[in-house]
């Protein structure tokens, strides 16, 4: 998917022929060394005019999703463009990460002198108005210049599009992994310098205006290794070449990046100087060099041999100064990281830079046979893409680390899926660093780790509810504590609304921890008023007697309050589960039982309410009615007709067996379009007609069918009768067109209607001369050569 290539330059070949003077021979003393910001200047002078890309470059086009993100970030009115920084940071953390990564396995691989430094550097040119940052990493080769930033899109970068066509938020950037782009909120021209192991130095660069060049890199200090990115800040941008604006943003987002950022940052000294030579002194702005500082105490000393007229002059003097502390949260002793430092360091690990807090944290040491540190986040929301392609997708955002060295952020055999929205990252000290990914992968400990991941996360969890005041029965408040419980409240809510289904799809994946997960599942029921609540709450209310926990599934909380199913129930004071969402049907063929009691769902058979007495002598006097609406129901795929229990105030409804699908997982299957027609006749429950024998209806249909069996009038009602209850108990029906003439012929007898009573014929001449009319108008429009009109034409008729 290589972008389109646009025509190079018919001077293409001159690159060659571009010997750009060797600037660098000046600064050849100083090996790979950081020049000062007068020498970028001057090569900057000497490579780019006015900003235009250079003309010899090779040139290409964005990618058009790609196109379109930048053009948003141009245009966008968003007022914190500070992103950018930590977004560049980021990236040179991630390429430092890589590269000493692969110095694991091969030492070589950093070089020596300051290409082994893994470091981040920003530099500043007010007069010129150039930003750069640098770092030493793994740097990019040509071909990944041209891939990474324009021609291939991520999927992210259609997704953050859209994103920001709805409600835009440019400070998520990062999250979509095209964090890249939002240079473009303060820079108007930008170029990446980067130098691969691989590869020459190559030059990036884009106005943004949908193309970029590269070119070979022939003038610029050569960079051993890793990446520059220089941007040429807008007009507006101004603030961003302020060294304190700079090391605020730093300390702000970056704080936690664990390789250590400079600045090259400008100090001013007092250096004494013999008075009558003051003037000679050459400019102090540009000239000083970062040993200065340095070297103050020895000036100093030699001054003092001169002894004679001295003056103290202000001198400003530039060295690199470091900007964070790299001592790693996770090697900390947890009661000394305050809460405030694990807020900060998610946001910097999860890229996640909104005002909003993790739902919960645990940071903690394994001991034992493996031993690892690890912190991780619940995140305050669920990511756009959480549920996308769930069972395909490697989706885990666990880092993974040994000994300090961060190996992977890919590593899927961390957490189950089911957990993979949590955010964190792992410290091991058993793994071995010099093998191969792919061993590791398969490496014995791993197991282990993951074995101690699940159970801290899933007691993360469940003290997110523990501490949420509403989730506990008893109202006392503990007086000190009342501020604490007030920051916690409905925050249980809040998790299960982000990731309540990633609990249930648990329940189904993780049998060993299926029952830690069902206290953890959230419901809402008959009994809970609008509020969520648990299985311990629900059991906790149980009726004396009652063994079964009732539920019942559909496709909203309104329709089943409504549900015959539940009229009994309510009526005798038993609390019924409410499940709404899909997945709560397959939920429940795997959560069979909780504290030894089972599960029953109500709309199906075995529904068992105390002891129902009288049941055997109802059952006999009801027999010839069964018996007849059995056969009568033959044909309609119905096993029995029995008398119910469930029933209230309605005649009948329609139960499914214990095993196979509900009414409402029927509607759901039919509604998936890969799911085979076979398949659902045979997972179909069977169908039991119940009957309510105190209904007036059934007393009814009782009388008639013993007066005569025969009587084409009853079996008709009877059907009617039989299909409403189908509809009423969540099925959807067979042959809709049926029921509806059943319908209306009930109603032509409440109306006194016969029912011979035909529809009236309609009077076709007004129709005719329409037609003739229109065929007309068709053949003049053919004539006049216009094929749409025609066809409109035809379709009206
Ligand atoms: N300093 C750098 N050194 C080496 N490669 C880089 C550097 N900056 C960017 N890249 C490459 O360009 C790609 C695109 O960067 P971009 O910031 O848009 O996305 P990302 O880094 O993958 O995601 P995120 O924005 O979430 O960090 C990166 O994946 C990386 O391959």
């Amino acid at each position: 998917d290589q972008g389109q290539k646009l025509q190079a330059n018919a001077e293409a070949d001159s690159e060659e022929l571009v010997d750009a003077p060797k600037v660098e021979d000046k600064i050849g003393a100083v090996p790979n060394g950081l020049s000062t910001d007068s020498d970028v200047a001057k090569r900057e002078a000497e490579s780019i005019s006015k900003r235009s890309l250079r003309s010899n470059a090779e040139k290409f086009e964005f990618q058009a999703e790609v196109s379109r993100l930048m053009d948003i970030i141009i245009n966008s009115l968003y007022s914190n463009k500070d992103i950018f920084l930590r977004e560049l940071i980021s990236n040179a953390s991630d390429a430092l990460d890589k590269i000493r990564f692969l110095s694991l396995t091969d030492k070589e691989i950093l070089g020596n002198g300051d290409n082994a430094k893994l470091e981040i550097q920003i530099k500043l040119d007010k007069e010129k108005k150039i930003l750069s940052i640098r770092d030493r990493g793994i740097g990019m080769t040509k071909e990944d210049l041209i891939k990474n930033l324009g021609t291939i899109a991520k999927s992210g970068t259609s997704a953050f599009v859209e994103k920001m066509q709805t409600s835009g938020d440019i400070n998520l950037i990062g999250q979509f992994g095209v964090g890249f782009y939002s240079v473009y909120l303060v820079a108007d021209y930008v170029e990446v310098i980067s130098k691969h192991n691989d590869d020459k130095q190559y030059v990036w660069e884009s106005k943004a205006d949908g193309a970029f060049a590269i070119s070979e890199d022939t003038w610029n200090e050569p960079l051993g290794r890793g990446t520059e990115i220089r941007l040429h800040l807008r007009e507006e941008a101004g603030e961003y070449l302020e060294e304190f604006k700079l090391k605020e943003l730093v300390k702000k987002y970056s704080e936690f990046i664990n390789f250590p950022i400079y600045i090259w940052a400008s100090k001013e000294v007092d250096v004494e100087v013999p008075a009558d030579e003051e003037e000679e002194e050459p400019s102090s702005e540009s000239s000083s060099s970062e040993e200065v500082s340095g070297d103050e105490d020895a000036e100093k000393s030699e001054d003092e041999e001169q002894k004679p007229k001295k003056k103290t002059v202000k001198e400003t003097t530039y060295e690199w100064e470091l900007l964070n502390d790299v001592k790693a949260v996770w090697l900390r002793n947890p009661k000394e990281v305050s809460d405030e430092e694990y807020i900060k360091f998610y946001h910097s690990l999860a890229k996640e830079f909104s005002d909003e807090k993790p739902l919960a944290w645990s940071h903690f040491t394994a001991e034992g046979d493996v031993e690892f540190k690890a912190i991780l986040f619940v995140p305050p929301k669920a990511p756009h893409n959480l549920y996308e392609s769930y069972y395909n997708a490697n989706k885990s955002s666990l880092k993974l680390y040994v000994r300090r060295v961060f190996i992977s952020d890919e590593f899927d055999e961390l957490l189950p899926k089911y957990l993979s929205f949590l955010k964190g990252l792992v410290d091991s000290d058993n793994l071995p660093l010099n093998v191969s990914r792919e061993m590791l992968q398969q490496h014995s400990s791993l197991k282990t780790i993951k074995k101690k991941l699940i159970r801290k996360a899933l007691d993360m969890i469940r003290r997110i509810a523990e501490e949420d005041p509403d989730e506990s029965s008893d109202t006392e408040k503990k007086d000190g504590k009342a501020l604490e419980e007030d920051q916690k409240k409905g925050q249980y809510t809040k998790f299960w609304n982000e990731f309540g289904k990633s609990i249930k799809l648990g329940i189904i994946e993780d049998a060993a921890n299926r029952n830690r997960l069902a206290k953890l599942l959230r419901f809402e029921s008959t009994k809970s008023e609008g509020k969520l609540t648990s299985l311990d709450q629900y059991i906790s209310r149980m009726k004396s007697g009652q063994k079964d926990i009732f539920y019942i599934t559909g496709s909203s909380k309104e329709q089943l309050e409504k549900s015959p199913f539940l009229e009994r129930l309510k009526k005798k004071n038993y609390e019924v589960i409410l499940f709404t969402d899909p997945v709560d049907e397959y939920l429940m063929q795997y959560l069979m039982d909780y504290e030894d009691k089972k599960f029953q769902n109500v709309s199906k058979e075995g529904l068992k309410l105390g002891k129902d007495t009288k049941n055997k002598e109802l059952k006999e006097s009801f027999k010839d009615l069964t018996k007849w609406w059995k056969k009568a129901l033959s044909s309609e795929n119905v096993d029995d007709v029995k008398i119910s229990n469930r029933l209230d105030n309605t005649p009948c409804v329609v139960v499914t067996s214990k095993y196979g699908w509900s009414a409402n997982m029927e509607r759901i299957m039919q509604s998936q379009t890969l799911s085979e027609s076979s398949k659902q006749a045979y997972m179909r429950g069977k169908r039991v007609l119940e009957i309510n024998p105190r209904h007036p209806i059934i007393k009814e249909l009782r009388e008639r069918v013993a007066s005569d069996p025969e009587d084409e009038s009853v079996r008709q009602t009877a059907q009617l009768v039989y299909q409403t209850a189908l509809l009423e108990s969540g099925f959807l029906l067979n042959d809709p067109k049926d029921f509806a003439s059943r319908i209306y012929d009930s109603v032509k007898s409440s109306l006194d209607i016969s029912a011979d009573a035909t529809v009236e014929e309609e009077d076709d001449t007004a129709e005719a001369e329409a037609e003739s009319d229109a065929k007309e108008a068709a053949a003049s429009s053919k004539a006049g050569d216009d094929d749409d009109d025609n066809d409109d034409a035809k379709d009206e008729l």
